[in-house]
């Protein structure tokens, strides 16, 4: 009975204890005077994201509808987490570009423990200060125009055989239908393991590369780390193993041969020169570029091949403007095609729709007061998290008319516009925006370019859901459950 009773009052007070614990944690906003939703125990405003019910983005982005014609700010937790959620496209301008110097990290900084995860710390996506702005500018400078003009015959010869693999494919079988993210891996892989490693991914050869499989690997594990957001090693040892391999073998090809090419490797062995860089450090920098250039990239690309697909007025005024820019092959040069302005407002309309990353998030690194329009202050402290939905201000019907709607004349006037407004920005803005930016437009220009030139696209509606929704079990990234399926038919022009 006594055992009883003290196991009962025990429980009674853990329950109790709990219970206050997560109470006071849920005042956080209220003490501060932010509004938002009312958090419930445990879950905070986050219970559908848990169980993987609904997306991240798409939980936020009912906040954002929910607050968008009365707030500026709100609050929300996720668990016991406190994040900030900006609603104005004025005060993100404002911390992501103005005010950066108390925003420069983001929430996955210092995520990856340099010791037991060497590689993966000095991607500057996960690094913090100083050291991401050091390592940011020594990535950055091996994508300049003359390095991405450097290696553009690469990423045409990988646009040729993409188009190729796909006639290979319908002589096979003329029904078959295509994943339109399956084929954008594809093509991604290759395009990178040609720029960065000068190899020949396999992707078009083989069922599954070991290339892509170490690559799906990668992002399999940075995705569970970054779902229990505790330091953890973000990339398996086998999958570093491969990457040191490719790199040395890649050196030393390079040297053996005497190849001399202003491309991203040259610009790793040339920064080992300079500043006695480690293997790792070289290793680290050519997994930077592999990464982002395989995994967004293709996350960007499968959507652009979806809404050609779905969209005939704009395949067919897209392919006219190709066919009259470039009648020959020879026509086709990195200038002409980046200067292409149908083919990037089509880019941009598909990235608005489905940005592959769909908000941003900082960490607070230095106190900061904003002033809201209602003269109403707050406060954000060091340490606290801001979250940019970037999705849900793309879609928004007050920017945007026919949100859902895919049209590329929207910005007939320039995308410029929209992005000094702080409308669109798929690539982020400011210090931190996307490293990748301008190789990421000339790998998926280039694939475009050949996918259009040589083949009629359609959706297959059977086997694509009718509601697209992002499958819930991915952390960050925008991947439509399901899949979106194509069917090709081979085209001359
Ligand atoms: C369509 C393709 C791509 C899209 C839409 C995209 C989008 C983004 C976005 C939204 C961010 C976060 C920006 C922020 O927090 O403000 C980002 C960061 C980054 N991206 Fe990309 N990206 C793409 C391709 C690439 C490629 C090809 C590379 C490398 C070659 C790359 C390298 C990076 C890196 C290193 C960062 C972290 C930058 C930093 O924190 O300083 N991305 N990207």
């Amino acid at each position: 009975m006594i055992f009883l009773l003290t196991t009962f009052t025990l429980l009674a007070i853990a329950c109790a204890l709990t219970f206050t614990y997560f109470n006071a944690k849920y005042k956080f906003f209220t003490s501060r005077n932010v509004v938002g939703p009312k958090p419930e125990f445990f879950f905070g405003n986050m219970r559908e994201a848990f169980f993987k019910r609904r997306h991240f983005s798409s939980i936020i982005d009912d906040f954002y509808q929910m607050y968008k014609h009365t707030e500026q700010i709100i609050g929300f937790y996720n668990i016991t987490t406190p994040y900030y959620l900006l609603i104005s496209p004025d005060l993100i301008k404002q911390i992501l570009v103005k005010d950066f110097k108390h925003f420069r990290n983001n929430e996955f900084s210092g995520l990856s423990d340099k010791k037991k995860d060497p590689v993966m710390a000095l991607n500057p996506f996960v690094m913090r200060d100083e050291e991401w702005k050091e390592k940011r500018t020594e990535v950055a400078s091996g994508m300049t125009q003359n390095k991405l003009k450097s290696m553009f015959p690469l990423v045409q010869d990988v646009g040729k055989r993409f188009a190729e693999y796909i006639k290979l494919e319908l002589n096979r079988n003329q029904l078959k239908s295509f994943d339109s993210r399956e084929i954008s891996v594809r093509y991604t892989c290759d395009t990178v393991s040609s720029c960065i490693f000068g190899i020949d991914g396999g992707s078009f050869t083989k069922k599954e590369s070991e290339i892509i499989s170490m690559g799906n690997k990668m992002i399999r594990s940075i995705s569970d780390a970054a779902k229990s957001f505790l330091p953890k090693r973000l990339m398996p040892q086998d999958v570093q193993d491969f990457f040191v391999y490719l790199m040395e073998e890649a050196i030393k090809y390079r040297n053996n041969h005497s190849i001399s090419r202003d491309d991203f490797l040259a610009h790793i062995i040339s920064l080992k020169k300079k500043k006695d860089m480690s293997e790792i450090e070289m290793v680290a920098h050519g997994v930077t570029f592999f990464l982002d250039g395989f995994d967004t990239s293709s996350i960007g690309l499968a959507p652009i091949f979806y809404e050609l697909g779905k969209n005939k007025r704009v395949q067919n005024k897209l392919r006219e403007e190709l066919v009259t820019a470039f009648p020959n092959e020879n026509d086709v040069t990195y200038d002409k095609l980046l200067d292409n302005q149908y083919l990037e407002n089509v880019i941009y309309e598909s990235l608005r729709i489905s940005p592959p990353i769909t908000f941003a998030n900082r960490e607070c690194s230095e106190n900061i007061t904003l002033e809201l329009n209602n003269k109403k202050k707050i406060t954000i402290e060091k340490g606290e998290k801001v979250i940019i939905p970037l999705i849900s201000i793309q879609q928004d019907p007050e920017y945007y008319h026919d949100p859902k709607e895919f049209i590329p004349e929207r910005y007939d006037h320039g995308i410029k516009e929209y992005r000094d407004k702080g409308l669109l920005f798929p690539f982020g803005e400011g210090p931190r925006e996307c490293l990748g930016k301008r190789f990421a437009l000339l790998q998926v220009k280039t694939a475009i370019y050949y996918i259009v030139r040589n083949f009629e696209i359609s959706v297959n509606e059977e086997l694509t859901a009718k509601n697209l929704e992002i499958d819930p079990e991915e952390l960050l990234m925008n991947v439509k459950k399901g899949g979106m399926w194509l069917n090709f038919k081979e085209i001359e022009c």
